[in-house]
């Protein structure tokens, strides 16, 4: 999956040696363990997985992590001092909140709280990494509102999009032609990617392909903490699984519809979907349930059609169909051009760059880049 973190971070490595912490994986006891995994992304993001031997307690845990960390950072990859710390989750506080870096950033993309399996000590920590935070950044508006109030140096980025990657899409299939698992799969097809969790309606996706039996539901992405016996089967839905973000514009290339089924919850109020402008920059028109960032940035401007019932969703894909693309294209294209990683990424490292200045003026100094995550992470 490549998610805002891998979008962010891969740029980030253009000025900085980029360390990212993974969370930790779980393994039966041997020799060896615990220890760091390392991996290096094609973007020269250096990944580092704690492997760590079951029945840990989280206090021996977190040990674990901190002791991993510390041995990375003393060694040839790690660097005198850190230039920024950067998390995406509150729960890396536990093992890194000895780091002294030059800045700190908060880059939160959601409310984990909210999600399935939150620890409970998750908000104790998001005061924590509030207090020491520099920079606290919202992925999007809805958690704009709500994080505001609470650091005086807090910002919208709303998610971005890659319009070059998605674009070919637009124009017949990429290279490498329509994947094989979904080629041959009769036309409407209404699209899902991203991950099948707790916040999808799957109630809605049923009982979408029982009003339409001929239309095709295609949905690609890992099913994540929800067990797959409870996925709606039917002849016209199909469940492709995760793929490659290199893979994606082959996929959207031949769909009729982006479909963003989500279930209007605690889990989706503060979400900010990326596939909204993914879609569009590959010119599949959208519809979503009422999720409020979408609702705001893109039902009102009428680049999404908000429908909550199937009735609803199958009234709107079919007015989605019948408009022709000349009529809502370059309006969307006009939209996708505010939103580029690039200026995002431009606008964030401004701020940090304001911050260090600040602090290098008051004496630190910068060297290296980590970040710890719950999901990534420099
Ligand atoms: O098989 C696949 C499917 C998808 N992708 C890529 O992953 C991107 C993220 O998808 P997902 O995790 O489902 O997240 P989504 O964008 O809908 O929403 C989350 O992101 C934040 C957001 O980043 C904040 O700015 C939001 O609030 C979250 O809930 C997807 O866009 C695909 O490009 C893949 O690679 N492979």
């Amino acid at each position: 999956m490549f998610q805002r973190p891998q979008h962010l971070l891969s740029r980030a490595v253009a000025s900085h040696r980029v360390l990212f912490i993974e969370e930790p994986i779980y393994q039966p006891m041997e020799a060896g363990l615990p220890r760091m995994q390392l991996r290096r992304t094609a973007q020269d993001v250096l990944v580092a997985t704690p492997l760590l031997p079951q029945g840990l307690d989280e206090v021996r845990a977190d040990a674990a992590q901190r002791d991993l960390l510390d041995a990375l950072l003393d060694g040839p990859e790690g660097g005198k001092d850190i230039a920024i710390a950067w998390y995406y989750t509150p729960m890396a506080l536990s093992f890194s909140g000895h780091l002294q870096p030059a800045v700190t950033v908060y880059d939160c993309m959601d409310e984990l709280s909210a999600f399935r399996g939150a620890s409970p000590g998750l908000r104790l920590l998001e005061r924590r990494l509030m207090q020491r935070a520099d920079l606290v950044f919202t992925g999007g508006r809805s958690l704009y509102e709500a994080k505001r109030g609470l650091h005086p140096s807090t910002h919208l980025f709303a998610s971005g999009v890659d319009v070059h990657h998605f674009a070919p899409a637009r124009n017949g299939t990429p290279e490498g032609g329509e994947p094989e698992d979904q080629a041959g799969l009769p036309h409407p097809r209404l699209g899902w990617f991203g991950v099948i969790d707790e916040r999808m309606d799957l109630g809605l996706v049923g009982a979408v392909a029982e009003r339409r039996p001929d239309w095709t539901v295609i949905m690609v992405g890992p099913v994540v903490k929800i067990d797959p016996a409870s996925l709606p089967r039917a002849a016209n839905i199909h469940w492709l699984g995760g793929k490659g973000h290199q893979d994606l514009p082959r996929y959207l290339a031949n769909w009729d519809v982006g479909f963003m089924p989500f279930a209007i919850n605690e889990a989706t109020r503060y979400i900010s979907p990326t596939k909204t402008p993914e879609y569009l920059a590959a010119g599949v028109p959208v519809v979503s349930t009422p999720v409020a960032d979408v609702v705001r940035d893109y039902g009102e401007a009428g680049l999404a059609e908000i429908a909550s019932t199937p009735d609803e969703v199958v009234s709107a894909a079919e007015r989605l169909m019948a408009r022709p693309r000349a009529s809502w294209l370059p309006q969307a294209d006009q939209r996708l051009a505010q939103i580029s990683w690039d200026s995002l990424w431009a606008r964030m490292a401004g701020l940090i760059n304001q911050v260090s200045s600040r602090r290098s003026a008051a004496g630190s100094q910068t060297r290296a880049m980590t970040s710890s995550n719950a999901a990534p992470d420099v």
